[in-house]
């Protein structure tokens, strides 16, 4: 962790480095990376919150009013580079990704991840009663009446993908082999000893790189389905916190399913002290969110479910779906963690619900409403359209930003969830990019700005009891 904790150190201040930055420095970052030493807390992987006020903010700090106050917060770094003044000019690149894309399926119990049910490769008396069960729920055979996985492994998409399946013990895996045999994966392997989120994770490691070591070149993609109960943070913070994933690995996206009929049910639930919401969870960190079983509520029903989606996680797209049939690129290749693509989170344009079907003229109400919504009742959603101009001379510093970045995943880190934001830094001619999971934090510069491109900052939060304005003003303390 020691190690770490130096390259920690260093990723933001690189950004002044004129050399190229190997790729497991720049891209992977746990903060706290300026002030140590660190707390416990902000190291931890997982919380335990029992208030549970869960919301989107979304800040755009475009336009500075009038504040220009200088930083002056000395940092102990422990960084291991020389702090840049502010302003230096920065001319390093992403390097090229060559890592196999990976994505993380949750969602609740059974909201259509994935039983496999596949053909009628097994007949009734070669299944164990839970697949048995589970096919009894369903259509017998039928490719219509399937979930989001067997979707995927039976989809012509031209990928080779690799699945890795996490069900508790007792659950069947005779469905998964049928999966495997009937859609050529390359693999599909069982973590069925316990949750992923929790007691498996070195497993998952282990997994992940026995397929890269012993399969490489066999497989373009590795699906990861969690349980039902699985909280994405840890999962989510292994691709970063374990180097043997991370060099082979990259994190693509999280797809969360969400239950038309029962989800409601779920996030309602009340949890004991210390116990956190799974189903909240789940959407919370979400870069695609499926609303699946439609067919069996109400457009009103889905509507409000759908409203209520959105005051957990605007930032993600939102698709409605029955039996998880959804085109293969709005799950696969998202790059949800991809700094590259950012910007088409951050912009107001990022967030939105697919309008291409039968219901498009409700969708946009609905839209409507949440805008009016955040910013009429709780004033925690500060949201505008993020285009406009503004003077360069009001850009963040390098080493302010840093700052105020570094102690704000210091002192909130367990409250953000998400971040992903865009700067235009003073002196810099790219755009500074750079995406957060609680204190895993991932920046860079990519392209250039556009001559005629108006620079603007803006970053969009995920999280809990996060205040848009102290945030706002917060980053406007580091404009120079
Ligand atoms: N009516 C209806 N049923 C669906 C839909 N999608 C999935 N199902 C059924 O819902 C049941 C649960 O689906 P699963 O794929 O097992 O759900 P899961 O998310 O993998 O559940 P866990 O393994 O418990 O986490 C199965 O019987 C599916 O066939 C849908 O859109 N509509």
């Amino acid at each position: 962790m020691a190690s770490i904790t130096a390259d920690l150190a260093t990723t933001f201040l690189t950004l002044t480095a004129r050399h190229r930055t190997p790729l497991s420095r720049v891209q992977a970052t746990v903060l706290p990376f300026l002030l140590s030493p660190a707390t416990p807390q902000s190291r931890s992987l997982r919380f335990t919150t029992s208030s549970f006020h869960s919301r989107i903010i979304a800040v755009d700090f475009s336009k500075p009013k009038g504040c220009s106050r200088r930083l002056t917060v000395a940092a102990s770094a422990s960084a291991t580079t020389t702090p840049q003044s502010e302003g230096s000019d920065v001319s390093t690149k992403i390097p090229p990704d060559n890592r196999v894309p990976a994505t993380i399926i949750t969602g609740f119990l059974g909201s259509g991840k994935g039983i496999v049910k596949i053909g009628n490769e097994l007949s009734p008396d070669q299944m164990s009663s839970p697949l048995k069960e589970v096919m009894e729920d369903t259509t017998m055979g039928s490719l219509e009446h399937t979930t989001l996985l067997n979707h995927i492994l039976t989809a012509e998409h031209g990928k080779r993908i690799a699945v890795i399946e996490n069900e508790f013990g007792e659950v069947d895996i005779d469905g998964s082999l049928v999966a495997a045999k009937t859609t050529g994966a390359e693999d599909i392997v069982m973590l069925n000893n316990g949750c992923l989120c929790c007691t498996v994770r070195g497993d998952l490691v282990r997994m992940i790189s026995e397929l890269v070591n012993k399969k490489k070149g066999k497989f373009d993609h590795i699906v990861i389905e969690t349980t039902g109960l699985a909280n994405p943070a840890p999962i989510i913070q292994t691709f970063y916190a374990e180097d043997q994933v991370f060099n082979d690995v990259k994190l693509d996206g999280v797809v969360t399913l969400v239950d038309a009929k029962h989800a409601g049910f779920h996030l309602d639930e009340v949890k004991p002290k210390g116990v956190v919401n799974e189903a909240i969870e789940q959407i919370a960190y979400a870069d695609r969110i499926i609303v699946n079983k439609t067919d069996l509520v109400g457009e009103s029903e889905t509507a409000s479910l759908i409203q209520r989606i959105r005051k957990i996680n605007r930032m993600a797209n939102l698709k409605r779906t029955e039996f998880g049939k959804v085109d293969l690129d709005y799950v696969l290749g998202i790059g949800g963690f991809d700094l590259e693509r950012i910007e088409s989170v951050v912009s107001a344009e990022g967030a939105k619900e697919d309008h291409d079907h039968e219901h498009n003229h409700n969708h946009d109400h609905e839209h409507h409403d949440h805008h009016h919504d955040d910013h009429s009742h709780d004033h925690e959603h500060e949201h505008h359209d993020g285009h406009h101009s503004h003077d360069h001379s009001h850009d963040p510093g390098v080493s302010s930003a840093n700052i105020w970045l570094g102690t704000l995943l210091l002192e909130r880190s367990e409250d953000i969830y998400r971040m992903k934001g865009l700067l235009s830094v003073q002196g810099m001619d790219e755009r500074f990019v750079f995406q957060g999971v609680h204190d895993i934090f991932q920046g860079s510069p990519d392209r250039m700005w556009g001559p005629d491109e108006p620079r603007m900052n803006k970053i969009v939060f995920i999280g809990k009891n996060l205040d848009a304005q102290e945030l706002d003003e917060g980053f406007k303390s580091c404009l120079l």
